[in-house]
């Protein structure tokens, strides 16, 4: 269900792509009305507000996603524990489903307590008439404060008709043991043979919870796309304010997914978003139970006056990466900053400042420059290799190679929020991006170039073999142009987003014009390609 690069600009991009053809306005503006990502929470209510359709409206806010909800049941909750359940009729859930799915362009539904037989009845046979990109089930069963929510009689309908549509399915320990009968899970490896038994149930992707498992000092998750486990791991905050944990994590994992995040990233945010969260919220007092909520919205009002991108990374970016050159930027006695304005106004989506040979001091001072001119473009920028000055300048993220810093590395210090994209010229190297946290890869040389010494290049064969066996997007490198750009591009992979190009931009007397150009062939390109596919 889910296609894994969908593609949402932000409204800053839609303006600097339409800034050099006015004739789009119009369709533009629309267009940006009917791409809002869109969360639909199919859900129970939480009168405390900390977990339930309450913590994925403010979640899915928090991340700057529409959400949307559907009620299934109005729980009386508080930080004690719950009171009582009421049960929304299936009809009524089933008339608000047609509401919002007939009518509102939902991108990703998630769902929460389904608490009847009845009630996943209807919520299947509404996906099937109104089929969205991903579904994300958060099968929950018990409360926080060990209430039932949904019992054992959901259970043979879950494991048969709703996880094998869900493109992931977020057990905590509990349920991931109900869903397989009660077995006993302990240990992380309990916890992976689970994930693998779920994933035989259907879903593509398992996410086993570990918040609950004894012992142990790390907050460690399972992580199962079916060839390969994931471990990820955070701090354990030291907190009671722990209600809504789950909701919040699988909401903004529907969130991510929804602006166009590929799933292990999607995970990676969601999971560093609800330690942030837990940090944030471990003084607050709200009610004299033990289970306090989560403060949701920490994070925006901690990012208020910070001008970072709300949204991370979108794979869609890569169409026209502008790589800089300082020699040639000499060459035609241009500054970076005024190199890079030109290419984003011709149409660059996304910007690489590689500045070998400049000091670092002038990098840095460069950096706060071009970064100033994306922010207000809303294009992502990245430096190459230096993690030293994307962290003072505060850029969107790194690109590093295979001798640089390991992509690891870079990830734990640069945290799941950054951009981080790996050179690859073999499959191997691209699977390592991968397992490493990378979220996109670059591949080449393509061609021959002069703008890197000692560069074998791997022609469209080797570009079209690391794209077949990457499950990262994938940006072409090396000697590409005007001239050999269509090649690249039809070469079709779903995966392969864009291409990266230094000489045809910056070794050029206008850079706008050249840009304007290539943008305009690659999309093309790119749409006849898919089209076709
Ligand atoms: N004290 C904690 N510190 C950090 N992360 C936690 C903590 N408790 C739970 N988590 C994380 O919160 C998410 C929700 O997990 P869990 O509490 O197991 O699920 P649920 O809320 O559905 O019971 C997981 O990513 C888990 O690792
Ligand atoms: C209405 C409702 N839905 C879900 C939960 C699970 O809460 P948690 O996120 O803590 O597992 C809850 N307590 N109430
Ligand atoms: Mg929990």
């Amino acid at each position: 269900m889910l296609n894994q690069f969908v593609s949402f600009p932000e409204p800053g991009q839609m303006q600097a792509l339409a800034m050099y053809d006015t004739n789009v306005s119009a369709a533009t503006s629309e267009s940006i009305k009917e791409r809002m990502p869109h969360v639909l929470s199919v859900a129970g209510s939480d009168s405390g507000a900390g977990a339930g359709i309450q913590a994925d409206l403010k979640t899915c806010a928090a991340r700057g996603v529409y959400c949307s909800t559907v009620i299934t049941a109005v729980t009386a909750q508080n930080t004690v524990g719950v009171q009582g359940v009421n049960i929304v009729p299936e009809k009524f859930v089933s008339e608000q489903l047609k509401s919002v799915l007939s009518d509102m362009n939902v991108t990703v539904v998630k769902t929460g307590m389904l608490p009847t037989v009845g009630i996943v009845k209807v919520l299947n046979d509404s996906l099937k008439q109104f089929p969205v990109q991903a579904l994300v089930v958060d099968p929950v069963m018990v409360s926080t404060s060990g209430d039932v929510l949904a019992g054992p009689s959901i259970l043979d309908i879950l494991r048969e008709q709703l996880l094998p549509m869900a493109d992931i399915v977020t057990p905590n320990l509990k349920e991931a043991s109900a869903l397989l009968g009660g077995i006993k899970l302990q240990t992380i490896s309990d916890m992976r043979s689970a994930a693998k038994s779920i994933h035989d149930m259907g879903p593509r992707n398992v996410l086993v919870k570990g918040g609950d498992l004894p012992a142990s000092s790390d907050a460690v998750d399972i992580f199962f796309d079916g060839v390969e486990f994931c471990e990820l791991r955070s701090l354990r905050i030291q907190t009671q304010n722990s209600h809504g944990t789950g909701c919040s994590l699988a909401s903004c994992i529907a969130a991510e997914l929804a602006k166009g995040s590929q799933m292990l990233q999607a995970v990676r945010v969601a999971k560093h978003y609800v330690e942030t969260a837990l940090d944030y919220s471990k003084d607050i007092h709200i009610g004299n139970g033990l289970q306090g909520p989560l403060d949701h919205l920490c994070k925006l009002k901690r990012n208020v006056h910070s001008s970072s991108r709300l949204q991370r990374f979108n794979p869609d970016d890569l169409l026209l990466y502008a790589v800089t050159d300082s020699k040639m930027n000499n060459k035609w006695g241009r500054s970076i900053a005024a190199a890079v304005k030109a290419a984003i106004e011709g149409g660059a989506t996304i910007i690489q400042l590689r500045e070998k040979d400049t000091e670092t001091n002038n990098f840095l001072e460069a950096a706060k420059n071009c970064l100033e001119v994306c922010r207000l473009h809303g294009v992502p920028m990245l430096i190459n290799d230096r993690i030293d000055i994307a962290l003072a300048c505060d850029a969107d993220g790194v690109h590093v190679g295979q001798s640089d810093m390991p992509a690891h590395v870079a990830r734990s210090l640069l945290g799941p929020q950054k951009i981080i994209g790996v050179s690859c010229k073999t499959p191997e190297q691209a699977h390592q991006a991968w397992v490493d946290g990378a979220d996109y890869i670059g591949s080449g040389g393509v061609y021959s170039t002069n703008t890197k010494a000692n560069n074998s290049t791997i022609g469209l064969d080797g570009l079209k073999t690391v794209c077949l066996a990457s499950k990262l997007p994938v940006v072409a490198i090396g000697g590409i142009g005007l001239s050999n750009v269509r090649s690249v591009v039809e070469l079709g992979p779903e995966n392969l987003k864009g291409v990266a190009v230094v000489s045809a931009l910056f070794d050029r007397e206008c850079i706008a014009t050249e840009a304007r150009k290539l943008h305009t062939l690659v999309s093309e390109t790119l749409k006849t390609t898919s089209a076709a596919s």
